[in-house]
């Protein structure tokens, strides 16, 4: 298969003023029992803007969840820096929230409880007013005030999902990273909390990083989408920037030559890695 060059749309390194986060010839690597030292990623060198949407693809391992667990200070890098808005980062912050695929809220707390307890652990020195109405915005927002009182096991998985989204955002972080967080729901609900999530971005702009595996998903999203290559010591492969304007049709993008080339670009990219590792 012939693989499209789009020189207009990629770029290998970052040159453009987007230094908010900042990540410098990252590298991580384990020490395993059997195999020695196992290096997940190998010298990622990325800077994201402070109002970019930013999605990262690859293929199964090569370290997606590890790259955004080092920016939420799960993990530690084993060398190379990350900072944001010039600090290193060291540990998991208010700074930064984390929305997982797998919804992980309480399930002895009602919607209202789950957005409440994280919104007392980070607004510290915001009154009890203020928290309330920081939690009733946010659960409007993400269209839950209705189900604000049930529990986690009363609720759809689009529900839950909307629950995670609105907690991570009641705390109003510079960034937030995003683990596959459409992954497990069906198409339709998929699609809405596609729009929802990026309406509320289009208003209150933030830096995200959102791993997905799916190619529109990124380019309806993204301002820009971070190609991995493939595991062990996976390195960004390519940066596709997409041009299309915010708010998006999704509809008369899908329509455009241009998206159709974007598209195929990605999936080239992951077709040839793909190829190479048989
Ligand atoms: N604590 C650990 N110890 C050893 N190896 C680890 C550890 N955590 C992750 N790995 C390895 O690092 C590699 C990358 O894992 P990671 O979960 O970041 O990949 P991924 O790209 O997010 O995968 P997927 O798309 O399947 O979720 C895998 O080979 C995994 O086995």
């Amino acid at each position: 298969m012939e693989y499209t060059a789009l020189s207009k749309h990629t770029e290998l390194k970052n040159t453009a003023n987007h230094g908010f986060l900042q990540i410098e010839n990252l590298v991580k690597s384990y020490a395993t029992p059997d195999k020695g030292n196992f290096v997940v990623l190998d010298g990622v060198n990325l800077t994201i803007g402070e109002d970019e949407y930013i999605s990262v693809i690859g293929h199964s391992g090569c370290g997606k969840s590890t790259l955004l667990k080092i920016i939420g200070g799960f993990e530690k890098a084993t060398s190379g820096s990350v900072r944001l808005d010039g600090r290193e980062i060291r540990k998991p912050g208010a700074d930064r929230m984390m929305v997982f695929q797998n919804y992980s809220l309480l399930p002895w707390l009602t919607v209202r409880e789950n957005i409440r307890l994280a919104v007392d652990e980070v607004l510290k020195n915001a009154s009890r007013a203020e928290k309330i109405s920081i939690v009733n915005e946010h659960l409007a927002m993400v269209n839950l005030t209705s189900a604000a009182d049930k529990y986690p096991d009363e609720i759809s998985g689009g529900m839950k999902q909307r629950v995670g989204i609105a907690r991570a955002l009641a705390i109003r972080p510079k960034m937030l990273l995003m683990d596959e967080p459409f992954g497990a729901l069906d198409a339709l609900t998929r699609s809405k909390l596609q729009r929802q999530v990026l309406d509320i971005w289009e208003n209150n702009r933030q830096a995200v990083m959102m791993i997905t595996h799916d190619v529109d998903e990124a380019i309806y999203m993204s301002d820009r989408i971070i190609l991995m290559t493939n595991g062990p010591a996976a390195k960004i492969g390519e940066i596709l920037e997409i041009p299309f304007e915010h708010p998006r049709d999704r509809m008369a993008m899908r329509n455009s030559q241009e998206y159709f080339e974007l598209r195929n670009h990605a999936l080239n990219f992951l077709d040839r890695y793909f190829t190479s590792e048989e």
